[in-house]
């Protein structure tokens, strides 16, 4: 459903997208994931036609981004960071208003907007001004007004930021149930690591660049091991037995690192000879995964200005 070949985009010396290739399959929900000014913006920006890539090719619903603009435009629906309602009109207005700009068969039109604002829960407020609708009524009604026109691929930039974490659960809610009931491929770009656990594939990107790319699952088991924390009656004499797991005291106990944590416990309570007081098992998360594959965590890379990285990078020996 979108194809993206070596895809390029510098703002005079500002190089914001260094030559990405991914594709996406017909109903995957695909995530850009990947720190503030990575380029996930301006990449979902080139794909759909709002700006023209300076290199590189890309295809949606099988039409070229720079070269056939309008067919692109027809199959799909937005959902930008920066709302674009129209808060002096209702909800079914600003439905309403946007079916016609494309050109949605006015028999449909009816139909349709009772069908999405009862997916995003908004069909009893579908009188009221937008201007009365709190942050998540009124993302929810874009995310609604987005699909008005049936669209092959939903694009979502940061859909939930800036919603409290209540309303940014309804929101993934709604996406998933989206899903199943659309025939409907959805690109989206977060920076919350937990969000991109929802994604079926995510790119991470970083400074331009897709560092990696796969399911949340098989991402996190390239960073593989499970972090196991013990706290004992004898530390000593633990760390002793556990030396071939190079186990290292923290926080008052012990942690050391096994392939498979859950399997390795059973084993450890029977082996170990010392009584084990505590115990816990940490999988890897997508926060490690970043880590393992930029040498930063999300918010350093976020909060670094550009000397700061380099600097980073050097002590990193990258
Ligand atoms: N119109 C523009 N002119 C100049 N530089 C730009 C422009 N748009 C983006 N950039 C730069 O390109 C880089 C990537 O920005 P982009 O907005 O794509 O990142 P992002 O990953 O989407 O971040 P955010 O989550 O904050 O939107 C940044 O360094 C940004 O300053």
């Amino acid at each position: 459903m979108i194809e993206v070949n070596d895809l390029r985009k510098a703002f005079g010396d500002v190089e914001a997208v260094r030559g990405v290739s991914f594709s996406v399959a017909p109903g995957e929900v695909f995530g850009f994931l990947g720190p503030n000014g990575a380029g996930k913006t301006t990449t979902i920006n080139m794909l759909c036609t709002l700006l023209r890539p300076t290199s590189g090719s890309a295809t949606v619903a099988g039409h070229d981004v720079a070269r056939e603009r309008d067919d692109v435009r027809r199959h799909i629906g937005l959902v930008f960071q920066d709302p674009t309602l129209d808060g002096h009109l209702t909800a079914e207005q600003n439905l309403r208003l946007h079916a016609e700009l494309y050109g949605v068969p006015s028999a449909l039109v009816a139909p349709r907007m009772e069908q999405v604002l009862t997916m995003v829960g908004l069909i009893d407020r579908r009188g009221g001004e937008v201007k009365t609708f709190s942050g998540g009524m009124r993302r929810r009604l874009e995310i609604a007004r987005g699909l008005m026109h049936s669209p092959r691929v939903l694009f979502l930039d940061e859909p939930t930021i800036g919603l409290d974490p209540q309303t940014r659960s309804s929101i993934w809610r709604y996406i998933h149930e989206l899903r199943e009931r659309e025939e409907i491929t959805i690109f989206m770009t977060t920076h919350y690591m937990d969000e991109a656990e929802f994604c079926d594939r995510i790119a991470i990107m970083d400074q331009g660049q897709i560092v990696a790319l796969d399911t949340p699952a098989a991402l996190k088991a390239q960073v593989g091991a499970d972090r196991i924390r013990i706290e004992t009656e004898d530390d000593e004499a633990a760390l002793k037995a556990l030396a071939e797991y190079d186990a290292t005291r923290s926080e008052g106990g012990i942690a050391f690192y096994v392939p498979e944590g859950a399997q390795f416990i059973p084993r450890l309570f029977a082996e170990l000879e010392v009584p084990i007081t505590s115990v816990s098992v940490s999988r890897p998360s997508l926060d490690d995964v970043f880590m393992s594959f930029t040498g930063k965590t999300i918010r350093d890379a976020e909060a670094a200005p550009n000397a700061n990285r380099m600097i980073m990078r050097m002590v990193a020996g990258r």
